[in-house]
């Protein structure tokens, strides 16, 4: 059946010639683009040209030099600094982190950690780098939110620790749920299908999506 523009589900990020500057440098932009439930942006640039100032800016942390951008529902945004205590154990601090937005089952917590290979009961700070990258990947599997925004998720994270990523960025796209993110060292096979935006101080104007 044929689908109408009414029939579409709204877009799950729209940017209207939003232009992010530092220091009096703009980094990137005029961009207006439209991310449709489903789809993924992979941006792309080199070491300080502005990713994680686009994601910042993306979800909600800073404010654009020009321009806007409207979110459609609640988004996730995982950096490099993570709200995380380093005294306390990985199952403290994912009551914490979760339970600001709704209380997660301790079992539930319990059973994803062993899972995922986290130790539950030790300080943060004992952990390896790896295993507190996995821990980030925590609100996105026990917490659904139509946005994901992630800074270099892929960072210090093995084989199955990538693929688990994968298989959760799979499933939140087919759930209707969209995501940007950036990459420095390109991404795994088993990640979903994305549009590349190479940031720079130009115009882009584009769909991502239908
Ligand atoms: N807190 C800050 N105050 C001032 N300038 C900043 C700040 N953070 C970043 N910058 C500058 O903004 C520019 C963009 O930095 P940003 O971290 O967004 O780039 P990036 O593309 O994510 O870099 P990388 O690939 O190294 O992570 C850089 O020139 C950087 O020096």
């Amino acid at each position: 059946m044929m689908q109408t523009g009414r029939e579409m589900p709204p877009p799950r990020l729209v940017l209207r010639g939003m232009v992010g500057v530092r220091q009096g440098r703009r980094l990137w932009g005029p961009l207006t683009l439209a991310l449709s439930a489903g789809s993924a942006l992979h941006l792309q640039g080199p070491n300080g040209s502005g990713k994680t100032t686009l994601l910042r800016t993306l979800a909600g942390l800073r404010a654009p030099a020009a321009g806007h951008c409207e979110r459609d529902g609640e988004a996730w945004f995982i950096g490099h600094a993570l709200p995380l205590a380093d005294e306390l154990d990985a199952l403290a601090n994912l009551r914490g982190w979760l339970g600001l937005s709704a209380r997660v089952d301790d079992a539930v917590l319990q059973a994803w950690l062993d899972q995922m290979q986290v130790p539950r009961q030790r300080p943060l700070r004992q952990l390896s780098a790896g295993q507190r990258r996995r821990l980030a990947l925590a609100p996105l599997a026990l917490q659904p939110r139509p946005l994901w925004l992630l800074d270099e998720p892929f960072d210090a994270l093995d084989a199955a620790g990538q693929s688990a990523l994968c298989a959760l960025a799979q499933s939140h796209l087919a759930s209707g749920g969209a995501l940007v993110l950036s990459a420095h060292q390109g991404l795994p096979a088993g990640f979903p299908a994305c549009e590349a935006l190479r940031l720079g101080p130009a115009d882009w104007v584009g769909t991502v999506g239908q």
